[in-house]
């Protein structure tokens, strides 16, 4: 045998000339509506944009069910990575398990545009290593209250965009959404704020064109991922442990 052979590949365009697919970290406490964000992307983008979404849980792969059974993708497109520990440690920690599902998703699907990586967990300072993902949306929701985006916290003070979501449910929880944003613009000196509701289509075209931006600064090399810094200590509920659970920090 000879020791050369010919490539199946084409040489005349070099891989890494394309930049590969945008990955957007989605984080944000439980029930803040981060899966329901992701499906409202998918909706609005689903068409123009090849996407891809990871999602983390602990012990299951219930937020990928929801997203397949909402129909916005392709099923086989979208993946969950089971972290059977602290789902943070996934995304801020050893990002590993994340970044061969990202690397197996793009491969699947080449080329695709971007990868959408939702946190699982119920941190409200869950943030994503910038070895994992370009950018990232943290979202709150008006439910939780018009204080929480005033308090900070390092994903709610510097990740790329907030989300203060459910902007329809305001008047009936007593929450000046206006306050509460220009109390998030305070907390992020400038940085992006986002009032976004499901039911307020204007809000959504707003949120289709902020990934879009970032798609494009991505892709110019304009962008520059930003670590939001590492989350706060904080505790998991453990049966086994004698004080049932334990605090522990992402330093
Ligand atoms: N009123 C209203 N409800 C919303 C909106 N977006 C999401 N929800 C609801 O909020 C609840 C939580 O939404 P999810 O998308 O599951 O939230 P999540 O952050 O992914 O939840 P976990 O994965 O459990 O952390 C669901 O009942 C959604 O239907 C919205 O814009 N308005």
């Amino acid at each position: 045998m000879p020791e050369h052979h010919h490539s199946p590949v084409s040489t005349s365009a070099p891989a890494l000339s394309s930049p590969r697919a945008l990955r957007l970290g989605i984080a944000g406490p439980v029930g803040t509506g981060k899966s329901s964000l992701i499906a409202l992307i998918c909706r609005a983008l689903g068409e123009e944009l090849r996407l891809g979404v990871i999602t983390n849980d602990i012990y299951t792969d219930e937020d990928a069910r929801f997203l397949r059974s909402a129909g916005v993708l392709e099923p086989e497109r979208i993946r969950a990575v089971e972290t059977g520990a602290c789902p943070h440690t996934a995304i801020r920690d050893d990002v590993t398990a994340n970044l061969l599902a990202a690397e197996d998703i793009e491969r699947d699907f080449s080329p695709l545009d971007a990868v959408l990586i939702e946190s699982g967990g119920d941190n409200l300072t869950a943030t994503f290593s910038p070895a994992l993902v370009d950018a990232q949306i943290f979202v709150l929701d008006v439910a939780g209250g018009g204080d929480v985006a005033r308090k900070g916290g390092p994903g709610i003070g510097r990740a790329d965009l907030l989300v203060v979501n459910k902007t329809d449910l305001a008047p009936h929880v007593g929450v000046d959404v206006a306050q509460m944003v220009a109390d998030a613009e305070q907390a992020r000196e400038g940085r992006a704020v986002l009032a976004l509701s499901r039911e307020d289509a204007d809000s959504v075209q707003a949120l289709r064109r902020w990934v879009l931006q970032v798609l494009a600064a991505h892709r110019s090399g304009e962008h520059v991922p930003q670590d939001p810094g590492p989350m706060a200590p904080h505790f998991h509920a453990d049966e086994e442990h004698p004080e049932g659970g334990y605090v522990h920090s992402h330093d």
